[in-house]
């Protein structure tokens, strides 16, 4: 019961349906349980309004309120949606732990708060798709029906974007450049255009580099007309590992693109008959441009990472040891590398309940145990903490994401 508590006092304000938690029998007990730490709890009807999402069973629905606050000053979700300016905001974190729910739930908030948003997945997988349970797959916009404001959905497939770069890749630098060269006594230059090893890097890439390289397609997108419009860019993110990478990437692309770029200009000047042995010098112009273009873009999308006032990366996790034991290690990386980050949500929080079976009790432990971990971490304890229950569906679909964006951003 103290557990339970002290669950419920540091929950941010949320409303929750739990028909599995609470069943009918219990239900009461626990309203004037819950009645006991907040006067603002109320029995409401169905959180969905689709009849698309409705819960199986007649739900109880709670409201309760927030006594946690903050380490930090973190402004909350009125600082997010004000000014016209451009923002981007990036969901990171682990595998799983409701990156694509909270992404495209922040999404729709923003819409529905007047602005012209557009939520964007690198994700294989399509999980926005499945998240808004609408197509948005084919790499192009595509708008999402539901919110009141316009929002689009872009899902880029990384390996398509990696492809293009491979072919610009491959033509600056084949074996019969070698093989002249190697007669003008120039097999040095070659040597070390071949050391690069960028068309290998592109064939066989290591996980990130897709990412990389499909976050920076997004920029080039965003550059164009037809996308000025958009205020707010929600990225769903690739999970930890890759971020990681990825924002280390940058610099090692840089690097890479940028000797072969010179090297190329070295041999071109070198001597103007290896010009002829380029051979179709408008296709290599063409890579060697896109090369330089590509370059640009990920030098861009490292600035925006670092971008404290257009940019914020916020971490997802579960109250699980291994969840908060990896977000720490991510926030510690987002650190090292400058990117801002203010706030944690903590998702999949079992809600309060009167009456735990033995299970509920256990993990309601463990939950705790993982809450009070973040506490007392240096890296964690410093970030706004939002707390996100488990709910006890699926959450697919706007009406379904739009109560969770009413739960979580505050
Ligand atoms: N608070 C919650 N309560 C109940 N279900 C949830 C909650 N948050 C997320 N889910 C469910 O968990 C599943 C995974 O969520 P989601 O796809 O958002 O995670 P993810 O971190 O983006 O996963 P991935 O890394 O695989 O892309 C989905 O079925 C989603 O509906």
């Amino acid at each position: 019961m103290e557990k339970t508590a002290a669950l419920n006092a540091s929950f941010t304000s949320y409303s929750l349906s739990f028909n599995k938690i609470l069943t009918p029998k219990n239900s009461m007990a626990a309203v004037s349980f819950l009645a006991s730490f907040s006067p603002r709890i109320h029995s409401l009807s169905s959180p969905f309004p689709s009849p698309a999402i409705k819960p199986k069973r007649p739900t109880n629905t709670f409201q309760v309120r927030s006594v946690a606050a903050p380490t930090e000053d973190v402004a909350g979700f009125d600082d997010m949606v004000s000014g016209t300016q451009r923002k981007y905001y990036m969901l990171g974190g682990k595998g799983g732990v409701g990156k694509t729910s909270c992404a495209a739930s922040l999404a729709v908030k923003f819409a529905n708060n007047g602005h012209h948003t557009l939520v964007v997945s690198t994700d294989p997988a399509h999980s926005l798709s499945d998240s808004f349970a609408q197509d948005l797959t084919g790499g192009m916009l595509v708008p999402v029906e539901g919110p009141d404001f316009p929002l689009f959905a872009l899902e880029i497939n990384p390996e398509k974007a990696r492809e293009e770069f491979r072919d610009a890749a491959k033509n600056n630098g084949g074996t019969g450049v070698k093989d002249f060269m190697d007669g003008m006594g120039l097999g040095m230059l070659a040597e070390q255009l071949g050391e690069l090893k960028l068309g290998e890097l592109l064939d066989t890439p290591p996980p990130g580099l897709d990412e990389a390289i499909a976050i920076s397609k997004v920029m080039q997108f965003l550059d164009s007309p037809q996308y000025s419009m958009f205020t707010r860019i929600v990225f769903d993110t690739a999970p930890t590992g890759h971020t990681l990478r990825l924002l280390s990437l940058p610099d090692f692309l840089d690097a890479s693109i940028g000797k072969i770029l010179k090297l190329r200009e070295k041999i071109a000047s070198a001597t103007s008959a290896i010009k002829s042995v380029f051979g179709q010098e408008e296709t290599r112009q063409n890579a060697a441009d896109k090369l330089e273009q590509l370059r640009e873009r990920m030098v861009k999308v490292r600035d925006l990472f670092r971008d404290t006032d257009s940019t914020e990366f916020v971490i997802v996790t579960i109250p699980t040891v291994m969840a908060v034991s990896e977000s720490s290690r991510l926030r510690a990386s987002l650190n090292k590398e400058n990117v801002p980050v203010r706030r944690l949500i903590v998702n999949q929080i079992l809600p309060p309940s009167a009456l735990d079976c033995k299970f509920c009790a256990v993990k309601r432990k463990d939950q705790m145990r993982a809450l009070d971990m973040i506490r007392n971490d240096p890296e964690l304890s410093s970030l706004k903490l939002i707390q996100s229950p488990l709910v006890d569906m699926e959450i697919r679909g706007v009406p379904a994401l739009k109560f969770m964006g009413d739960i979580v951003w505050k």
